[in-house]
């Protein structure tokens, strides 16, 4: 393995995408398309299982994700169920949910585990950006991106560019520590 290269396992494309804009041409990343089995649990229980399971299977370092969608007035869910939500209510149902509550507010988090080897315990890094949840809005680019206005934006994340929702966003304010971790590894 090269000093610079990184093997980012997950099964969805527009995460490996926005990962690799926000990294930029510094690290080599490679992807290793896993389907992998997410246990129930905090978003941290469930990135650091999920980051054993991806060291021992390709036996080696390895970095995942997992994604949460925290609605303010359910206690934080969906939170890292928001992919079953999502697949079976879609944007407009999502938007529902909160149809009885004021609350509106929402935060999207983001917990990136990156673990050394299979013997190794997983380290983690969160980031978290705080929002609404409003009705779709945008050319429904990436889960759901049209539904999240995040705070101090008239946008939502799907019609702000890329090149802004990868400054401000969860996924970019967890990368920045795992950024910040690997240069200290390598120093
Ligand atoms: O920035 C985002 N903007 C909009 N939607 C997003 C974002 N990031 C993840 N998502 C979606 C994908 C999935 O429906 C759920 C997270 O589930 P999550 O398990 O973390 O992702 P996944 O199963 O698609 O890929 P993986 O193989 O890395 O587990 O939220
Ligand atoms: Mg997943």
């Amino acid at each position: 393995m090269s000093s610079n290269e990184l093997v980012f396992v997950t099964g969805n494309k527009k995460k490996l995408e926005e990962v690799q804009a926000i990294l930029g041409p510094s690290i080599n990343l490679v992807n290793y398309k896993l389907d992998l089995t997410e246990i129930q649990g905090t978003a941290q229980e469930i990135s650091a299982d999920k980051c054993r399971r991806a060291s021992v299977e390709l036996n080696g370092p390895v970095i995942t994700e997992d994604t949460c969608l925290c609605f303010n007035a359910l206690e934080g869910l969906p939170g890292p169920y928001i992919k079953w939500f999502l697949d079976k209510l879609g944007h407009d149902g999502l938007y529902k949910i909160l149809a009885g509550f004021e609350d509106k507010s929402a935060y999207a988090i983001c917990t990136f585990a990156y673990s050394s080897g299979p013997d190794a315990e997983p380290i983690l890094f969160e980031g978290r950006t705080d929002g609404k949840i409003v009705p779709a809005r945008g050319p429904k680019n990436f889960g759901w991106d049209p539904i999240f206005q995040p705070d101090g934006f008239d946008q939502t994340y799907d019609e702000m560019p890329k090149s802004v929702k990868n400054t401000i966003s969860h996924r970019y304010k967890a990368l920045k520590k795992l950024k910040e971790f690997l240069a200290s590894q390598n120093t």
